[in-house]
């Protein structure tokens, strides 16, 4: 087996947080929190997460826009391959411990595209100039050799050689990010960092650009590490794909598989927010609420326990999934008082006459999409006595007993990794139990 081109290992970038008059380390916000993936050649990985996961922030640990806070990212590219580990543990081609002339070698093999064309020019620098500033920064110092390989460049990515004389305000989204592509390649790259390539553009010169990235893709050899929020656009161009949520990887594998037989619950929810859902794809309607919770306080436990339409019941209890989140979420609120009985009232009221307490209490278990009655005896009691007492305004004592009765073993554990088909994996304490993750022999 060869090696893969990228090898990232436990990667963390977390950002400090500070207050005060001195200006002291409060916390951290853990963007990236210890991410393991490879990228082999010729291979597209798709990263994929909703906005603020840290996607972005992985990819400029990965090409060290950023210095990661931890971690190893083993780069095998730029005729570096066939380097082992040395003695004391490091590896000689891991990026973060690259001195200035290896640094500027990696520039050279791993590029970077982003998401705006329109902010990635400088609008007085010309096409030609702009592609070409690399391989003179790179020592090209024949302006002619030059000029004859970015023209070549523009024609492979679908403008015109004479481009190269325009200015970037003379083209639109679509042409610049083929610009863009242009200057990625100019280098001959390894590895290419898509971040959001499309989704500024309109939908349809999305596919042109998608189908063009394919093609280049093939025609250099290229390895991408692909970074969308979408996953129909995913589908259309990675061969594997890792989903990402608050910082961690929650599942990763074939592309296909990941479609057709997801195992985390937030990749079923991703998939399910697709438009036009496949019929091949076993989920559909499930809607993520909220938003991803901030990565300065991660939720303890699996961190996606918050949104899970699949968080555990507890040993010996079965009721109804969607009133067990309903309670999860009913009891989560009542703790940070964010139960407003007096609007609920409002609310009721708006449509008539005073409304009764039981007319409130309707209410609320409907705001939660929680049943008329619980089917747990216990828990319907405890549900019911709390709603008493946020009636009659103690709301803190709602709280307790809340939080006393409705525990999840989701909140408790983190879960480990698990095999479910060659390199497929997902972290999710439903499937423990399964086989653990096999160690990667990369990290040998
Ligand atoms: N410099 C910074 N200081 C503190 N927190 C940061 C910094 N940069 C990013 N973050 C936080 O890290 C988390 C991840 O951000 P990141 O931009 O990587 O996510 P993303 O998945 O790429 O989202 P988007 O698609 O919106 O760009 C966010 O909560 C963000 O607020």
């Amino acid at each position: 087996m060869t090696e893969p081109l990228l090898s990232v290992r436990d990667l963390k970038k977390h950002y400090p947080i500070r207050k005060g008059l001195f200006n002291r380390k409060v916390g951290a916000a853990r963007a990236v929190d210890g991410i393991s993936f490879d990228i082999e050649e010729g291979e597209t990985l798709g990263l994929v997460g909703e906005s603020g996961c840290g996607k972005s922030t992985a990819a400029s640990s990965v090409i060290h826009l950023e210095k990661p806070t931890a971690g190893e990212v083993i780069f095998n590219g730029n005729g570096r391959e066939g380097a082992t580990r040395d003695p004391d543990g490091t590896h000689p081609n891991d990026v973060t411990e690259f001195d200035d002339d290896e640094m500027m070698e990696f520039r050279r093999g791993a590029q970077m595209i982003f998401q705006d064309p329109s902010s990635s020019f400088d609008p007085r620098v010309s096409v030609g100039n702009a592609v070409g500033e690399l391989l003179k920064i790179h020592g090209m110092s024949d302006r002619h050799r030059r000029r004859a390989i970015v023209e070549d460049l523009l024609e492979r990515v679908g403008l015109s050689a004479n481009d190269l004389d325009r200015y970037p305000h003379e083209f639109s989204g679509g042409q610049k990010q083929r610009i863009a592509l242009a200057r990625a390649l100019v280098l001959n790259p390894d590895l290419i960092i898509a971040d959001e390539p499309v989704s500024a553009l309109d939908v349809s010169i999305q596919a042109e650009i998608l189908s063009l990235i394919n093609d280049l893709q093939d025609e250099f050899g290229l390895s991408l590490l692909f970074i969308s929020h979408d996953m129909s656009v995913i589908r259309q161009v990675c061969d594997r794909v890792a989903v990402m949520y608050l910082g961690e990887i929650v599942e990763i594998g074939p592309v296909e598989e990941i479609f057709t037989d997801p195992q985390h619950p937030y990749t079923e929810a991703l998939l399910s927010s697709i438009p036009t859902p496949d019929p091949r794809a076993s989920v559909g309607g499930i809607e993520l609420k909220g938003t991803v919770p901030s990565p300065t306080n991660p939720p303890s436990g699996c961190r996606f326990h918050t949104r899970c339409h699949k968080v555990i019941q507890p040993d010996g209890l079965d009721i109804d999934q969607d009133d067990w989140r309903g309670l999860l979420n009913f009891r989560d609120k009542v703790g940070i008082d964010q139960v407003d009985v007096e609007q609920v009232r409002e609310n009721i009221a708006g449509s008539g006459a005073e409304p009764t307490d039981s007319e409130v209490r309707a209410e609320i278990r409907r705001e939660f999409d929680i049943s008329e009655t619980v089917s747990d005896p216990d828990l319907e009691r405890t549900l019911s006595e709390a709603l008493d007492l946020l009636i009659e305004g103690d709301s803190e004592q709602a709280g307790t007993i809340l939080s006393d009765a409705i525990t999840t073993p989701c909140a408790e554990r983190e879960p480990e990794q698990t095999v479910h088909a060659p390199g497929h994996e997902s972290a999710c304490l439903r499937h423990e139990g399964r086989a653990a993750a096999e160690p990667n022999p990369a990290d040998d």
